[in-house]
């Protein structure tokens, strides 16, 4: 049991998701009542897209900065009579890998909620590799091991066969352009992908699989918390989540000076609202929790050497370090953390930031260690 970190409200509520939408999805072009965004899937909607758009994050770079586009899949599952994806057991299967920040969110969620059972998982190989024969085509993405032995706790694609994710997407609309990217929420009936957006797939897994979850009555999105959650992801994401890639993927000193200022600013925000509470929204382990926790738990191992973002490690901050350790210890969080392949992912997949494909050699840290967190109290209701 996730015990009484985790709160019992069982309101539904919308988190601050729209808010990160609308600052992710500007329009490019508005006219004639139609807005055109930068998401890819739309624009080979109005035949703009080519095959050779084919690119991964690294290269979503403008002036120097990056600048991470909009995921393209974005259906809800819902109990609503009328839905076109109800949930139901068995249906759904979520691909993730163990590296990705994003698709760990999930899995947490499916963890926290006792969904295993119920939707299946699929991790891929940690590696970063082509994923079309064609020299033309330079994509390189995430892969599934011919067997289970190739990378322990990655496996084969047990629905579809597929050697790629970028098979996956292929498979679901032959047309897509887009980013080949995990999270991706499978549905076996229909043969294509709901949701590849982590902060929604969240979102269904904590409110419409009650009927079905092992943890009904857990919620990481307690309703007397929404504003107080929305108001931490508003800034945590762009400057957190995202801040980190912001730092690594840039290409020109700018760029990175200011994500980088802007990433300790906020960690250093952090560390003084968990210098007076257990988690970052409150008192009460939430949805901005899971959040923050999946840089947090890739910070030094990875980011700080990786993405350069090396002012500080987070065992230099004794909240940030205590606390990260305290959900590490939450019971089913430790197996969403698979360090073999977060390491072996990050420093092998980006030949422009890590040519030689060198895995640094620490820290190593247990975060299974004891921690000082149970010094505050734990709201439940
Ligand atoms: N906004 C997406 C981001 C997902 C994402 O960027 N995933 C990365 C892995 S950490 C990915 O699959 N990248 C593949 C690529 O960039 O080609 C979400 O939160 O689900």
């Amino acid at each position: 049991m996730v015990g009484a970190a985790i709160t019992r409200v069982g309101a539904i509520v919308r988190l601050g998701q729209e808010q990160w939408q609308r600052e992710q999805q500007q329009p490019l072009l508005k006219s004639f009542g139609v807005h055109i965004w930068r998401s890819s899937r739309t624009l080979h909607k109005f035949g703009l897209s080519s095959r050779s758009m084919a690119k991964s994050a690294i290269a979503e770079v403008e002036n120097g900065e990056f600048k991470r586009s909009p995921s393209s899949y974005r259906s809800f599952i819902s109990r609503s009579a009328d839905a076109e994806f109800p949930p139901e057991a068995g249906r759904y299967h979520l691909y993730i890998s163990y590296a990705c920040p994003w698709a760990s969110r999930c899995y947490m969620f499916l963890k926290l909620k006792g969904l295993d059972h119920a939707i299946g998982l699929t991790a891929t190989k940690s590696m970063w590799v082509k994923t079309k024969e064609d020299p033309t085509d330079e994509h390189y993405g995430w892969g599934f091991p011919a067997d289970d032995e190739e990378e322990p706790g990655a496996k084969p694609d047990p629905l579809n066969g597929a050697k790629f994710v970028r098979d996956l997407y292929d498979i679901a609309d032959p047309t897509f352009s887009g980013k080949y990217t995990v999270p991706i929420l499978w549905d076996k009936k229909k043969k294509t992908i709901v949701n590849n957006e982590s902060s929604e797939i969240t979102k269904m897994l904590n409110d419409e699989f009650n009927d079905i979850a092992k943890h009904p009555e857990v919620t990481l999105f307690p309703e007397h918390l929404k504003s107080k959650i929305d108001e931490v992801n508003s800034w945590t994401y762009n400057s957190i989540n995202n801040g980190v890639y912001r730092c690594g993927f840039a290409t020109q000193q700018g760029p990175y000076d200011k994500a980088a200022n802007e990433l300790f600013e906020a960690l250093d925000k952090c560390e003084d609202i968990l210098s007076k509470q257990r988690y970052i929204a409150g008192n009460e382990f939430t949805e901005a929790d899971v959040r923050l926790f999946v840089t947090l738990i890739r910070f030094d191992e990875v980011y700080v050497v990786h993405f350069k973002t090396n002012r500080k490690c987070i065992r230099e901050y004794p909240n940030l370090f205590n606390y990260t350790k305290d959900v590490y210890q939450i019971p089913g969080v430790a197996e969403t953390v698979v360090m073999p392949h977060i390491k072996g992912h990050y420093y092998r997949s980006h030949p422009t930031i890590n040519k030689y494909k060198i895995i640094s050699v620490g820290p190593n840290i247990d975060y299974s260690a004891p921690h000082d967190r149970d010094r505050f109290h734990i709201s439940s209701l």
